[in-house]
């Protein structure tokens, strides 16, 4: 047996600190994430969660440690650290709106696009929907579609910004079971604000407040203690609560 255990982490964070001229946005954040399933980074508005993914990819100015796949990537462009597996799904999809679903996906895989088996596994939604402009889409279908996009690409982690920003409760659902989907096989870390869709497909949960860690641990603890989470993120969830 290798001494390599499979529950090593995908990605650890340690003491990684991004400072924008005087503003010390993170101070010194550590993390772990699991080599399965789905990680969830959460906090409330402007604690620094998407600096932290900014500065995990190389797009933010960084100092601390970064080891992705047993790799140190923290000296690494942004570039190398892309095509070495790490995947990005910023907050605001940027699909193209004028191209079709077929011509977003050509974009990056030219001979494959929607005919690729993983875009036929994990988003059958889009098929149908190849010759539709990507800006007629639901804001749903349009998050798959820029999912789709970096899922051609061979991806060891996902970073997600906010995949459910701004979409209708059932838009929500359709793209929390994509996102659990693609976590069987994938790891994700997952800057989301919605409670019950935390709930729903995390494992664990790294809180963030004011750039510094102040919690981690599952998700089912967490946000089954509503005094804690409602002190962490200001929110809690009712008992009855669905996503
Ligand atoms: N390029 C930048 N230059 C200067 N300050 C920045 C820059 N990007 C982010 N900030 C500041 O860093 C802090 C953290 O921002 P960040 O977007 O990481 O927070 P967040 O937790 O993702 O918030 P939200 O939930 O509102 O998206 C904020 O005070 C923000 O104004």
């Amino acid at each position: 047996m290798s001494s390599t255990d499979t529950r090593d982490p995908v990605l650890r964070v340690e003491d990684l600190h991004v400072r924008y001229g005087g503003s010390h946005i993170l101070q010194g954040v550590s993390f772990d994430v699991a080599a399965t399933g789905v990680t969830a980074l959460l906090g409330r508005n402007g604690v620094g969660k998407t600096t932290t993914l900014k500065a995990i990819l190389g797009l933010a100015p960084r100092t601390g440690r970064i080891v992705a796949n047993g790799t140190e990537i923290q000296k690494h462009p942004t570039t190398r650290i892309v095509r070495d597996g790490i995947g990005y799904v910023p907050e605001d999809r940027e699909v193209f709106g004028g191209l079709t679903v077929e011509e977003n996906l050509r974009l990056v895989d030219r001979d494959r696009g929607i005919d690729a088996p993983v875009v036929q596994r994990l988003f059958p939604d889009l098929v149908p929907r190849r010759s539709q402009r990507a800006g007629t889409l639901s804001g749903g279908q349009q998050q798959m579609v820029a999912l789709a996009r970096v899922l051609l690409r061979p991806t060891t982690l996902l970073l997600v910004d906010e995949p459910t920003k701004g979409l209708a409760p059932k838009l929500v659902t359709e793209v929390a079971d994509v996102l659990a989907e693609v976590a069987r096989s994938t790891p994700v870390l997952l800057v989301e604000q919605n409670l019950p869709l935390v709930r729903r497909i995390a494992d664990d949960v790294v809180v963030l407040d004011a750039g510094r860690v102040v919690h981690r641990g599952s998700a089912a603890d967490l946000i089954a203690d509503a005094d804690r989470t409602r002190e962490l993120l200001g929110v809690s969830m009712r008992k009855e609560g669905a996503a």
